[in-house]
């Protein structure tokens, strides 16, 4: 299942023009306020017509101007979960759920209700109205209803953005059990790079209007020409690893392509693959392998590109295993140090400098 867009809508001064892919898995659109993320999401589900261009789910059609196409909302298929949730004040969480089982077409397969409250934990909960919810409760009944839809697919518009960051580590499990255990492709709208380094499979950079960059989310997080966009504090990479043990010191270690890594303990049991964001002011280089140093982790590395950024700083991209890090350093150091694409060295990583939310299911 993978959708298809190739869009150009004018909308006053504002002009979108944006084609990407979505494959399976979750496709996080990432921009800025106003770059034109909602407009497209509302033109894949119908509610927004482009002026011009085409997309397909899966082959089928759903809007293409040159043959006058515009299939409508209900007969997309797609199950549309809004940043406030939408439920309906005076019905409990059960009939909140089950309305979405009406939009169901006759024959079309998908979770019940039981296994949709067993994976967004929603079981203890089915009484009860939405006042008495909390947000990140309200938001799963709001997946679920949008689940038991049997969409083809979801659209998710900024899910998490009304919620603080406790409710937020509370619900990215059950977006991460989402991803993996339906195999339903989500397109999904944030200006977060932490969630979309959690979440997405696939990431369409936004900006203006237009696709800056598309791939695979290590790619495109561990590229260095994205920095500028999405700001020098958020820029790092996400690591695919899994888990090789824990030890009794309260430490957990994780291999990957490029070596091993010893991190704060992670819930996980051995063999979970585990993705891990380090973020590249976290990263300190080294000529030599350090000795005598409280860091733990210490990889080797080599330099594969290096870029300026306007003040005194620069972004390493380094090549570690079949994986890319990325590292924040002065020009100073670059200099000192005589770093040019090519150059071995050694990048040190503080065990806790990996904050908990930086480290989800594979
Ligand atoms: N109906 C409309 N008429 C005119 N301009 C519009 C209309 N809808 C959206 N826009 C403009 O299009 C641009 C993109 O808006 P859009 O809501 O898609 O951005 P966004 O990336 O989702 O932003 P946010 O993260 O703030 O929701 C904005 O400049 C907005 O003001």
């Amino acid at each position: 299942m993978s959708l298809s867009v190739s869009i150009t809508r004018q909308q006053g001064d504002f002009t979108l023009d944006a084609a990407f892919d979505a494959p399976e898995g979750i496709t996080a659109l990432l921009g800025k306020s106003g770059s034109g993320k909602t407009s497209i999401v509302n033109a894949v589900a119908g509610l927004v017509r482009p002026d011009r261009g085409r997309i397909t789910l899966d082959g089928e059609v759903l809007f293409d101007s040159a043959r006058g196409m515009h299939v409508p909302p209900s007969r997309r298929r797609l199950g549309y979960v809004f940043q406030d949730g939408r439920l309906f004040p005076h019905f409990n969480v059960r009939q909140n759920l089950t309305y979405g089982l009406r939009f169901a077409p006759s024959g079309a397969t998908g979770p019940d209700l039981a296994s949709v409250c067993d994976m967004l934990g929603l079981s203890h909960l089915t009484d009860r109205r939405p006042g008495a919810l909390s947000g990140g409760e309200k938001q799963r009944v709001a997946i679920g209803r949008a689940l038991l839809s049997r969409p083809r697919m979801l659209l998710m518009d900024e899910p998490l953005a009304s919620l603080d960051s406790a409710r937020k580590a509370e619900i990215l499990p059950y977006l991460e059990r989402l991803r993996d255990d339906t195999g339903l492709p989500i397109l999904y709208v944030s200006h977060s790079v932490p969630e979309i380094a959690r979440l997405a499979t696939t990431v369409v950079l936004i900006d203006a209007g237009k696709v800056t960059g598309a791939g695979p989310a290590e790619r495109i997080l561990s590229d260095p020409s994205v920095v500028r966009q999405i700001g020098l504090r958020e820029a790092g990479a996400v690591i695919p690893t899994r888990v090789l043990e824990h030890h009794d010191d309260g430490l957990s270690e994780l291999v990957f392509s490029g070596g091993r890594l010893l991190l704060p303990r992670i819930d996980k049991p051995p063999e979970t693959p585990v993705r891990v964001r380090i973020l590249a002011h976290d990263v300190i280089l080294s000529l030599h392998a350090p000795q005598g140093m409280s860091a733990l982790n210490t990889l080797p590395v080599t330099v594969l590109s290096l870029r300026e950024g306007d003040g005194p700083g620069m972004i390493a991209q380094l090549q570690c295993g079949d994986d890319r890090l990325l590292a924040r350093i002065t020009r100073r150091s670059a200099t000192a140090m005589d770093l040019s694409p090519g150059k071995p060295l050694f990048a040190v990583i503080k065990s806790v400098a990996v904050a908990r939310a930086d480290v989800g299911a594979g």
